[in-house]
């Protein structure tokens, strides 16, 4: 999914594999994509650090996505470059990504990961969803809702902390906590591909975070505008790591979200933050889903 065609040195084209029911592309595909052609232009001895997108358009599933990558500046610590992804010749995401040779400091802090459930204690989204399906008072529209979600094969593997919550089933705090992981093997590597790969799980279910208070309601129109990513830590991500997203605020048909990327062992292995905009209306039948 994340394996870039090079056309020349600069210039790479990616394509799609898990269209998100939207029909628009998936947020963490361009993000992941546009982090791995910014990667291929910088030595293998640079670490990415951060990236900062806008997505200024939707992106089209049904051509592929052009990866055109700017060397901003390469410096003796850090390496900037600037990565736009364009499709019938116009930008549908700008992004710029900072890359850092190994260094090492006395200063080190960090949040303590919250206390959680293990995620072999803990049900898959599919185990989940197949014993909702089992339950006899399913209304015919919760059923289809369910049935379009079992059919939705992203390429994330995800064990919820609280379902009830997760699913919207009542209202509810901003905040979710689930374990994630990109399905299959992916191995040591090299880290840069870990942080694509994650740059791509953090837009997964982030801005679905700003309506969990509002059982109410549900989602008429919801994009991501910005995603921003810190990387701190070595992580792999083909095992589980715990994704926190809170919402610290939501107004004028805008919410933002922070994301936390915790690996197992208690270290803090990346933050994220997300603005998006969110129009919603009433929920009117029975199903929440
Ligand atoms: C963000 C926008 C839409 C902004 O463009 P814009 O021309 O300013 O668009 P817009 O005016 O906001 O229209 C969008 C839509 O909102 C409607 N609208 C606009 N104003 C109102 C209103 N007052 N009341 C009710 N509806 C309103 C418009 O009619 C548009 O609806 P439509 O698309 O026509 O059905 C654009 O820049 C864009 O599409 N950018 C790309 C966003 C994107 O693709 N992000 C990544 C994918 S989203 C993702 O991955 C997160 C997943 C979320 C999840 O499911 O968890």
């Amino acid at each position: 999914m994340l394996d870039l065609k090079m056309l020349e040195v600069l210039e790479l084209r990616g394509t799609h594999h898990w269209v998100p029911s939207a029909q628009r592309l998936f947020g963490g595909q361009i993000i992941g994509q546009a982090l791995v052609a910014a990667a291929k232009s910088v030595s293998d001895n640079l670490y990415a650090h951060s990236l900062h997108c806008y997505f200024v358009r939707p992106g089209d599933p049904t051509v592929p996505v052009l990866y055109q990558v700017d060397r901003t500046r390469d410096g003796r610590s850090f390496t900037v470059r600037s990565v736009k992804a364009i499709q019938h010749g116009q930008p549908i995401l700008i992004c710029q990504a900072s890359f850092q040779v190994l260094q090492p400091s006395p200063l080190q802090h960090q949040f303590p990961m919250p206390v959680v459930p293990q995620p072999e204690d803990l049900l898959t989204v599919e185990e989940l969803i197949q014993r909702y399906l089992s339950q006899a008072d399913l209304t015919e529209s919760a059923k289809q809702g369910l049935n379009k979600l079992l059919a939705n094969e992203v390429p994330i593997e995800m064990k919820p902390v609280s379902p009830a919550h997760f699913y919207r089933f009542a209202s509810g705090e901003p905040r979710r906590l689930f374990w994630a992981r990109a399905r299959g093997y992916i191995g040591e590597g090299n880290m840069k591909l870990h942080c694509c790969v994650a740059a791509y799980v953090s837009d997964y279910a982030l801005l679905g975070t700003v309506l969990l208070p509002y059982s109410k309601y549900k989602a008429r129109f919801i994009a991501s505008l910005d995603h921003a990513m810190w990387f701190h830590s070595t992580f792999r991500s083909d095992e589980w790591m715990l994704y926190e997203c809170v919402s610290p605020w939501a107004a004028s048909s805008r919410g933002l979200v922070e994301g936390r990327l915790w690996r197992r062992d208690g270290v803090l292995a990346a933050s994220c933050s997300q603005e998006g905009v969110l129009r919603v209306k009433p929920v009117t039948e029975n199903s929440k889903l």
